[in-house]
């Protein structure tokens, strides 16, 4: 249970507050003075966040929270009688609300939860940055990101070749080194090339390397990728755009598990993982007759196909709060946040460009932003008609054959998740988006088997 310190003096409003935060669930032990609040303050498990009153009887709120500099836990500020000066010195100081007296229960409950969710996006984030054993955490909990992440895991420790499909921008590439990350091969090269980016040629001699004199340029002996990922894991990004001819020559590597380099006589084996990844449609590129169709059914033996971010639209919070996490770090600047308002409008934005164009402008908003960056920092596409859309969930086109009982529960379960996930479990929130009482939520909770995943608290 989340634990919350309540330091106030009047005994009336004392009685209201603690009330109140009990009848939400929370673990509440309340105090009536700064010395009182000290031990708990200090104790083994400090609460998760404090509500601070500044006039007390004796030390003031404000010099306690002087007095425990960085060891003060998150704290919330209620006063009736604080100057405007004493308000901003609070602020200063790091609080991460002010709470007028006299409040509403709305607005005092709103602060909490508020405070509360952002304590915990904030401590998920300082763990995957401390978890990180590769540059860059794959991050989601949208259904759909859980069931890839659960592919990644199950192929992972696998031989099998991976086929990765996704639109541009989707993290191809992160699921990619993700796998050899989780892989036996994890200690040995991950190396990637896009097929999209050289002539035919360049890419023949990128991946299978040269003897000296093969051509005029060939000075000297050069290995090609296939041998420089000896042991590890090849990525070949936009395999698409990989030439017919060169397919052919790639189809026998990958039957023989040998490499000829260009004018060489005679071949090496190599053990290499083959990763392909592609934005585009294979098979109907088989079709027209520019894809292999021997050389699909080589590289697919396990598809993993990554979802565009607008179908996973409750990754977003966590997304944009990493990465403005993130830049603030690389940038060398003071820790800002997003906005409430504005992290709403980036909700319903389509976001054609996936993970990077969210990526970069978390970038361009933490340079250029406010502190919280604001709905007026952000660009003005963002609020264009045709670029919002609601969240797509279940595709319909995809859905495999069932009952109409059970394709309502499967909609019912999915849309339930989503808005969960995307209020931080928020039961208030939700029963309000949803327009139903909070006992009807829980019924539907427990009856569709709704969990909340583990290790949240
Ligand atoms: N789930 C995720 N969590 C955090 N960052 C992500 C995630 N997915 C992608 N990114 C980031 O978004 C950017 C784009 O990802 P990536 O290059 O893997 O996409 P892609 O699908 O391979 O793109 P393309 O098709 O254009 O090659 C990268 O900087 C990556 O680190």
């Amino acid at each position: 249970m989340t634990k919350i310190l309540v330091v106030e003096d009047n005994q009336k409003i004392h009685a209201h507050m603690t009330a109140l935060l009990r009848d939400e669930g929370y673990d509440v032990h309340g105090v009536y003075s700064a010395e009182e609040a000290r031990p708990h303050l200090l104790a083994g498990e400090p609460p998760r966040l404090v509500l601070l009153d500044i006039r007390l009887g004796g030390i003031s709120g404000l010099d306690l929270i002087r007095d425990m500099g960085h060891t003060m836990p998150p704290t919330i500020v209620i006063s009736g009688e604080a100057t405007i000066s004493e308000a901003l010195e609070a602020l200063r100081m790091g609080i991460h609300d002010f709470v007028e007296k006299p409040f509403s229960d709305e607005r005092f409950l709103c602060s909490v939860r508020n405070c509360l969710e952002k304590i915990e996006l904030q401590e998920k984030i300082r763990q995957l940055e401390a978890n990180r054993s590769q540059s860059q955490s794959l991050l989601g909990e949208s259904p759909s990101m859980r069931a890839v992440m659960h592919q990644i895991q199950k192929v992972a420790p696998t031989k099998g070749r991976v086929l990765i499909t996704g639109e541009s921008g989707t993290g191809k590439e992160l699921v990619a080194s993700t796998i050899h990350h989780l892989s036996q091969r994890r200690g040995k090269p991950f190396v990637k090339i896009n097929c999209a980016a050289f002539p035919v040629h360049l890419i023949e001699d990128e991946l299978f390397g040269h003897v000296k004199g093969a051509f005029t340029d060939a000075r000297q002996n050069k290995k090609g990728l296939f041998e420089e990922s000896h042991g590890g894991t090849l990525f070949l990004d936009e395999i698409g755009d990989m030439d017919y001819q060169l397919q052919a020559r790639l189809l026998r590597v990958l039957e023989d598990g040998k490499v000829r380099r260009i004018g060489d006589t005679h071949e090496r084996e190599v053990d290499v993982r083959v990763i392909a990844a592609t934005n585009q449609d294979l098979r109907a590129m088989i079709d027209e007759q520019k894809f292999r169709e021997d050389l699909y059914y080589r590289l697919a033996s396990l598809p993993i196909e990554v979802p565009p971010l607008r179908s996973r639209k409750a990754d977003i919070p966590l997304l944009v709060t990493y990465y403005v996490s993130h830049f603030c770090k690389e940038h060398q600047i003071r820790p800002k946040r997003m906005g409430d308002e504005a992290m709403e409008a980036l909700q319903y934005y389509n976001w054609p460009g996936n993970i990077r164009e969210l990526k970069n402008l978390c970038e361009r908003l933490t340079i250029f932003g406010g502190d919280p960056i604001g709905t007026e920092d952000l660009p003005s596409h963002i609020f264009a008609e045709e670029n919002k859309e609601a969240s797509g969930l279940i595709r319909i086109s995809e859905v495999k054959p069932m009952s109409l009982k059970a394709f309502k529960n499967q909609c019912e379960k999915e849309f339930l998740e989503t808005m969960l996930i995307r209020t931080n479990w928020n039961y208030v929130k939700v029963a309000q988006h949803l327009e139903i009482n909070r006992s009807y939520l829980h019924q539907k909770i427990t009856s569709l088997g709704i969990q909340r995943k583990k290790g949240r608290s």
